[in-house]
């Protein structure tokens, strides 16, 4: 598609989608706009967008397909700020931040004046944050949620799908209520619980500094996203504020019964507290994106000698396979350990596979 696409806010998300659309859509004009001239500088020099917008007003005037990629409190005020300019005549605003409700009222404003408003969120990312980490291709498979306001008809939303079909993302439509109940049970409230199981190990930590060394393998998987952007999850906890204030009084209720059940020294009922939650986990796709990216990760059991990793990252770089990172597993002192790779996508994780079986005899296993 032709036209003039302006991005505002050029982090992880905005550097992401400007890279998708651009991919799709070469004949596309992408001007971008962020409050950091370190962003859009680099933004600029490393050819995401096409163009840096002269002010945000300027950007915004000028453009068919606005996108608003800033955290969400911004987001409603760019809203604000939006609905009192002077726009194009069909215009279509989206925005990308991870909470739907107030998002969806605040765009009252754009409604009242006509222009077509569709909220978005595409349910991948990472901890990382920053225009340098943005990936052409991180929202593949992942889902691409759509919440179309009033004055958004079917032709704006098909006309934003075809905007983002770069993204390779699955798009759905929901409701805003439902999007912040949805994203709230998987993807907020673990946030919260991931902090607060960072918090106890700190706290246990100053006495037995042994936590800090030991934690390295499980604890820091399940803890991972604990890393995130403070700033970006203050402001998604600020918004789906109820949601997550009645998912904590459940746990808190949760916590209870397992407090009162492991008190009985209750055989049974611990066993189930465990296999109701492996049976329902095991359940769940395996390798589609989530809102909580998987973990494309290979074992490999290696011998611990000198140069064993320069030698396999060297057969992966010859088959020209990417990894996205590489740790040792600390917990066992014998002679062997296990080398943890990881891959963007299954597809890279089992050419990997393929090329460690085929040059060495380690013992490989996926997780
Ligand atoms: N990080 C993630 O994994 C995901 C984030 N999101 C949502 O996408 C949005 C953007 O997140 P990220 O790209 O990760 O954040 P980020 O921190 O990487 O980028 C946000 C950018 O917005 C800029 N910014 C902030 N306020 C601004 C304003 N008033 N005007 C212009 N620029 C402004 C910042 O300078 C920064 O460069 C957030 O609403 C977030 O909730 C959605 C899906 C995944
Ligand atoms: O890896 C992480 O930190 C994530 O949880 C990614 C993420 C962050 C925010 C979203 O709205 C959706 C996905």
């Amino acid at each position: 598609m032709r036209g003039n696409v302006f991005i505002a806010g050029l982090g992880l998300i905005g550097g992401s989608l400007a890279k998708a659309v651009k991919k799709a859509h070469p004949q596309a004009h992408i001007t971008g706009f962020d409050l950091r001239e370190s962003e859009l500088g680099l933004a600029e020099a490393l050819n995401i967008i096409d163009e840096k917008a002269a002010s945000f007003e300027a950007g915004a005037a000028a453009a068919d397909l606005i996108m608003i990629a800033v955290p969400v409190l911004q987001t409603e005020r760019m809203i604000e700020h939006l609905a009192s300019l002077p726009l194009k005549e069909g215009v279509l605003i989206t925005d990308t931040g991870s909470t739907k409700s107030r998002i969806m009222k605040r765009a009252r404003v754009l409604e009242d004046r006509g222009i077509a408003f569709i909220g978005g969120h595409p349910m991948a990312g990472s901890h990382k944050s920053g225009v340098a980490a943005s990936k052409e291709l991180l929202f593949e498979n992942a889902f691409y949620l759509l919440t179309p306001g009033g004055a958004a008809e079917e032709k704006h939303v098909a006309i934003l799908k075809k905007w983002l079909e770069g993204t390779r993302a699955k798009i759905l439509e929901v409701t805003a209520e439902q999007h912040d109940e949805i994203t709230g049970v998987i993807s907020h409230f673990p946030h919260i619980i991931a902090a607060s199981l960072v918090h106890q190990a700190r706290k246990f930590n100053r006495d037995n500094p042994l936590i800090e060394r030991l934690a390295a393998g499980g604890f820091r998987d399940i803890t991972r996203i604990a890393s995130s952007n403070p700033e970006m999850w203050k402001d998604i906890s600020l918004h789906n504020k109820d949601i997550l204030l009645s998912l904590l009084s459940d746990w808190r209720d949760e916590m209870n019964d397992v407090l009162s059940i492991l008190e009985r020294e209750d055989e049974e009922g611990l066993y189930r507290y465990f296999d109701d939650a492996k049976t329902f986990r095991d359940s769940l796709p395996a390798r589609s994106q989530g809102a909580i990216p998987a973990f494309y990760e290979l074992y490999v059991d290696v011998p611990d000698y000198p140069g064993v990793i320069s030698e396999l990252t060297g057969y992966l770089a010859e088959e020209r396979i990417s990894i996205t990172n590489i740790r040792i597993m600390e917990t066992r002192d014998d002679v062997y350990g296990i080398l943890v790779i990881s891959f963007q996508n299954e597809k890279d994780r089992l050419r990997a596979k393929n090329c460690i079986e085929q040059k060495t005899t380690y013992d490989l296993f996926l997780a």
